[in-house]
């Protein structure tokens, strides 16, 4: 049966069994994955009200420009001349800049609107409708395994949301198997296996790396052990390095013969920071891939979380998680009424 994985009523994980005691120790010492917090082993409770807390918080750099404006404020030009401004420097780019002001313009005129406050409000549904084509919850257990290709480029954040989100599938009930398909970075494939080692995940992974051999191995493992999900990391690259977007392909190509219609999710991990820069890597990875979704990392340390506008108007791929942080529970799906809200307050 399928299961709607983002939705609220499903995020919220229901109280699951004690974890399975540790693994002895390893012998490698290397970075935790992601750090362990004494909220995330309390539980979910209040999950909702602490991730609009941590969201208000991880935004506050590119909300501060925008809700400022409308203290006290005029509905005048000068009103419209500094949303345009703020809107540009969130990295929300022309087109959907252009495309809010237009829009509500004509609803200040269209409702009266007379006081700053009611203006604010127009704006913050203007951005919901633009944004909420992006909102699309991950279905898990519609098959088996569910395949997902995870690429983006260096230091976006893929490993880390890979170790986040394995972790929010067992809190689902979900078995998850891992390719340690980051060949390139030998501390990349060590680290995932530690910490694979540390959280009963198994990994996937070959000392020396064809990346497109460690992802059919994974699939081939995934299915011989009924595995719910695989999820397979890949090296960091710019969409620049033609060759290793053709790698890229081939990884994809050859998790398809590993398994008919696989890899069923194709997802580009973004780091929030890029601004506008992530329009053209969502381009470039779509373009090669056929992405299926997207996780926007880092908005917390940023300015420029207006870029998901961008992205709404010139390449509307799926987001199916932000992350405003580096715990676990700083990754959750995005919601555009609850992205906004945060951002406007
Ligand atoms: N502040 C913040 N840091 C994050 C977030 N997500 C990931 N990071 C950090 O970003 C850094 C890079 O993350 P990685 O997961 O190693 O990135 P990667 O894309 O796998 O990197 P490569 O293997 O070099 O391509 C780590 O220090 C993470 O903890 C986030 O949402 N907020």
């Amino acid at each position: 049966m399928s299961r709607r994985y983002g939705t609220t009523s499903t995020f919220v994980a229901p109280p699951v069994a004690p974890p399975p005691p540790p693994p002895a120790p390893v012998e490698i010492e290397v970075a935790e994955l992601i750090p362990e917090t004494a909220e995330r082993l309390g539980g979910y409770t209040d999950h909702r009200r602490s991730w609009m807390d941590r969201l208000k918080t991880g935004l506050s750099k590119t909300s501060s420009n925008l809700s400022l404006l409308f203290v006290g404020a005029k509905i005048d030009e000068y009103l419209y001349e500094e949303l345009e401004a703020a809107l540009l420097m969130s990295d929300a780019g022309m087109d959907a800049t252009q495309f809010l002001l237009d829009a509500l313009r004509l609803k200040v005129k269209q409702d009266k609107l007379l006081d700053a406050a009611a203006v604010k409000v127009a704006l913050k549904g203007l951005m919901i409708d633009m944004l909420r084509p992006l909102e699309k919850p991950l279905e898990l257990g519609r098959h088996e395994p569910l395949v997902m290709m995870i690429s983006g480029v260096n230091g976006a954040g893929k490993t880390t949301t890979i170790g986040k989100l394995a972790k929010h599938m067992q809190a689902h009930h979900q078995s998850v198997l891992l390719a340690a398909g980051d060949t390139f970075r030998a501390a990349a494939r060590e680290q995932l296996m530690v910490w694979g080692q540390r959280n009963g995940i198994i990994v996937v992974s070959q000392a020396s790396g064809d990346p497109a051999a460690v992802a059919f191995d994974a699939v081939q493992s995934g299915k011989a052990r009924s595995v719910d999900v695989v999820m397979v990391d890949t090296a960091g690259r710019l969409p620049t390095q033609l060759h290793l977007m053709e790698e890229l392909k081939k990884i994809k190509r050859v998790i398809g013969k590993g398994m008919d219609g696989a890899p069923h999710e194709t997802l580009l991990v973004i780091d929030g920071n890029t601004g506008q820069n992530a329009l053209t890597q969502v381009k470039a990875f779509d373009d090669a891939l056929g992405l299926t979704g997207l996780v926007i990392t880092k908005l917390d340390g940023t300015a420029k979380g207006g870029v998901l506008a961008a992205i709404a108007r010139a390449r509307p791929v799926p987001v199916y998680f932000i992350g405003v942080g580096e715990k676990i529970e700083d990754l959750q799906p995005f919601n555009a009424t609850e992205f906004v809200e945060a951002l406007l307050g």
